[in-house]
C-alpha cells in the first residue's frame, strides 16, 4: 500500500536519508526503530509529501505519489505527530472532530470526539478544555484521538508512547494494534518504546544512516544476530567517550 524506493532527502549538506527502501502491505503494521536524529520522522514527512525527496518515489497504493494521487490518500488518512500538534485556539473537541466538522453536524461532531477521547482514556470534562490547560500525556491522547477520529484506514504514529506513565502506554499500545487488528487499518509507527514494539508490530525496520539497515518480524528481531539491532532492543549504553559519565564523580 506504501513503498518507497531508493528515497534520498538532505538538507544542506547532512544526508539523512540515503536510498531508503521500505513497504508497507495493506493492513500491516510496520514499525520503525533507530536512534534519535537517523531520519525516522523525516522518512514520514518525506512519504507524505511535507518533505520533497532529493531522489527516489514514494508509491501509493502502487502509484507514483502525484499531488492527485497524494490528494486522494490523505482523504482516509490520519496522523499522531510527535508533539501532538494541536490548534491551540481551539477546545479539545473541535480539536478532535476538526476533519469531521467538514462532513457531519457539530453536535454528532462533538458526540464521536467524546467517544474517541473515552478511547483514549480521557473523560467528557477535557472536551471544552483548551489544549494548554492538558499535561503533555494528556494532549498526546488528545492529539491520538484525532489521528482516529475519521476512522482513517491509513495512519501514522509518530513516538505515540512518549511522555506517558507506563500503564496509559499500554493502553495506548493495545488501542494501535486494536485498530489494525481489527479495523484492519495499515499503520506505520515509530517510537523508541520496545514494550511498543511488541506490541504494535507486525514488522520492525531499523533505520540507521539513512539507510533501511535491518527489516523482519517480533520473532525475527528477538533472535537476529545484528549488532546494532541487538545493543538497540537491549537498551545498551552508548559509548560517549572519556568525559562521558564525569559529572558522577563530582
Ligand atoms: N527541516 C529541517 N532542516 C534541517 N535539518 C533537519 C530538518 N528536519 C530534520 N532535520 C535533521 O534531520 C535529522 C533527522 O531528523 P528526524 O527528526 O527525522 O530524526 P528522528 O530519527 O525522528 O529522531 P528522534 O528519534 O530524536 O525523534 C536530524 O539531524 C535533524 O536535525
Amino acid at each position: 500500500m506504501i513503498e518507497t524506493r531508493g528515497l534520498s532527502k538532505s538538507f544542506g549538506a547532512h544526508k539523512v536519508l540515503d536510498g531508503v527502501h521500505l513497504g508497507v502491505a495493506r493492513g500491516e503494521s510496520l514499525v520503525v526503530i533507530g536512534g534519535s536524529g537517523t531520519g525516522k520522522s523525516v522518512l514520514l514527512r518525506t512519504i507524505l509529501g511535507l518533505e520533497s525527496a532529493d531522489a527516489g518515489e514514494v508509491l501509493l497504493d502502487g502509484e507514483a505519489a502525484s499531488p492527485a494521487v497524494r490528494a486522494r490518500f490523505m482523504r482516509d488518512f490520519g496522523m499522531l505527530f510527535q508533539n501532538a500538534a494541536l490548534f491551540d485556539s481551539l477546545p479539545v473537541w473541535r480539536n478532535v472532530a476538526f476533519r469531521l466538522l467538514r462532513v457531519m453536524p457539530a453536535r454528532q461532531a462533538r458526540a464521536r470526539a467524546v467517544e474517541r477521547l473515552a478511547r483514549v482514556g480521557l473523560g467528557p470534562e477535557v472536551a471544552d478544555r483548551m489544549p494548554a490547560d492538558l499535561s503533555g500525556g494528556m494532549r498526546k491522547r488528545v492529539g491520538l484521538a484525532r489521528a482516529i477520529a475519521a476512522d482513517p484506514s491509513v495512519i501514522f504514529f509518530d513516538e505515540p508512547t512518549t511522555g506517558l506513565d507506563p500503564q496509559r502506554a499500554a493502553a495506548i499500545n493495545l488501542l494501535i494494534r486494536g485498530i489494525v487488528t481489527e479495523a484492519g487499518a495499515t499503520a506505520i509507527t515509530i517510537t523508541h518504546d520496545m514494550t511498543s514494539v511488541r506490541t504494535i508490530a507486525d514488522r520492525v525496520a531499523l533505520l540507521d544512516q539513512g539507510r533501511v539497515r535491518w527489516q523482519g518480524s517480533v520473532a525475527q528481531m528477538d533472535e537476529a544476530f545484528d549488532p546494532m539491532l541487538r545493543a538497540f532492543v537491549r537498551g545498551e549504553p552508548l559509548d560517549w567517550g572519556p568525559l562521558a559519565g564525569q559529572g558522577r564523580q563530582g
